[in-house]
């Protein structure tokens, strides 16, 4: 049976070749900081009220110029091909179903235009990374604000792709006929993914700077937002260089083995720039109770990155509309009995660590 995400993610395993699953779990070093995630959401209780009214629950919410039905998107992940053969086009319809943003890869297998005309519902982010061809990551957004896109997310956390030791030791390689059509699109011809980890060394900007972002500011009106930013100072930095908001992510523990656990950042981010700033987060959110415990510690909403993958590979469109429903109404059953009725009604209150797991 499907109850949980963790049966999604069985159930994905066993259809998945090893390689590909590697590639999906696995995080940089030896996962210390993908374990970190997790584990972070053990550190905390909620302080349930009772003695309110939930008969009616609201968990919409507008964010970044859209209504979401949930504080949940669609974290980018790169090709979707890998676990079901109409790769994004499966996705993007499931997003819009539940009333969901989906954040479509730079390196998606299908193109922002061909998700745009195929499910003109769903609402679609763009995520880029800053090229060492910057005319590449302007043609990224460029195409998708023409393709009605309603924010870019740009990854900052990414000089390079970290060192994954699980695909260094199988020695991943992109499986034959998986191809990055999005940037292929903005390139002009089809980028050799075949090692993902070469290709970032090729590529992406290291010397990526604030600078670049005031840059990619000044290339749309869409919201840009700041992917993988994991201390109050680097947000500040982020919205003085125009960001609309920052999502607080260690690249689902991919890139640094040895960065802290999202959670354990967020409360810091969000005293940084106060409570009027959104700020995101994604990083290890499995259940409906994550979500609720990552915006009692001051989120506004969440991206989910590998579940999303999970139910593609189980089900396609269904299983990614299996994986979304399951968090919503997990987080509405955990409103319920903590005497939240509203997304504005939940604060730091609801909190408070597990006893004995903090020093
Ligand atoms: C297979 C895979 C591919 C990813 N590809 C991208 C990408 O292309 N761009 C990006 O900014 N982040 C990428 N990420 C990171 C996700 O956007 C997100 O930060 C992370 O998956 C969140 O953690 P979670 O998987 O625990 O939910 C990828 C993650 C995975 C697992
Ligand atoms: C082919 C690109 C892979 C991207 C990726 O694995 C990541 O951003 O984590």
């Amino acid at each position: 049976m499907l109850l949980t995400l963790s049966d999604y993610e069985a159930e994905a395993q066993a259809r998945l070749t090893k390689p590909v699953w590697d590639f999906v779990t696995g995080g940089a070093g030896e996962d210390g900081t993908v374990r970190a995630n997790r584990r972070a959401f053990d550190g905390w209780r909620f302080r349930p009220r009772v003695g309110i009214d939930v008969s009616s629950i609201d968990v919409s919410t507008k964010l970044l110029g859209c209504s979401w039905q949930a504080p949940i998107a669609i974290a980018p992940t790169a090709l979707h091909e890998l676990c079901a053969r109409d790769g994004e086009l499966a996705t993007a319809p499931a997003a819009a179903s539940v009333g969901l943003p989906f954040t479509v890869s730079t390196f998606g297998s299908r193109t922002i235009e061909e998700l745009a005309a195929s499910c003109p519902q769903a609402v679609l982010w763009q995520q880029v990374y800053v090229f060492k061809d910057r005319s590449v990551t302007a043609s990224l957004v460029e195409r998708a604000h023409a393709a009605g896109a309603g924010a870019i997310l740009v990854t900052v956390d990414s000089p390079w792709l970290g060192r994954r030791h699980r695909d260094m030791r199988g020695e991943f390689a992109m499986p034959p006929g998986v191809i990055a059509r999005n940037l292929a699109a903005s390139t002009g011809d089809d980028p050799d993914i075949v090692s993902p980890s070469a290709h970032s060394r090729r590529t992406m900007d290291p010397s990526l700077t604030w600078r670049d972002i005031t840059w990619l500011s000044g290339l749309t009106d869409l919201p840009v937002v700041c992917k993988g930013v994991q201390t109050g100072e680097d947000a500040v930095a982020a919205r003085e260089a125009g960001a609309a908001a920052v999502v607080v992510s260690n690249h689902g523990g991919r890139q640094l083995e040895g960065a802290r656990a999202t959670l354990d950042a967020l409360p810091e981010v969000v005293a940084a720039v106060g409570p009027d700033y959104p700020v995101l987060m994604d990083g290890g959110v499995r259940s409906g109770r994550d979500v609720l415990l990552a915006l009692g510690l001051g989120a506004s909403a969440v991206l989910v990155g590998r579940p999303v993958l999970h139910g593609l590979a189980v089900a396609g469109t269904a299983g990614v509309a299996g994986v979304l429903t399951t968090l919503v109404e997990e987080l509405v059953d955990a409103m319920g009995h903590c005497g939240r009725t509203t997304l504005r009604a939940i604060g730091h209150d609801l909190v408070t660590p597990t006893l004995g797991a903090r020093p």
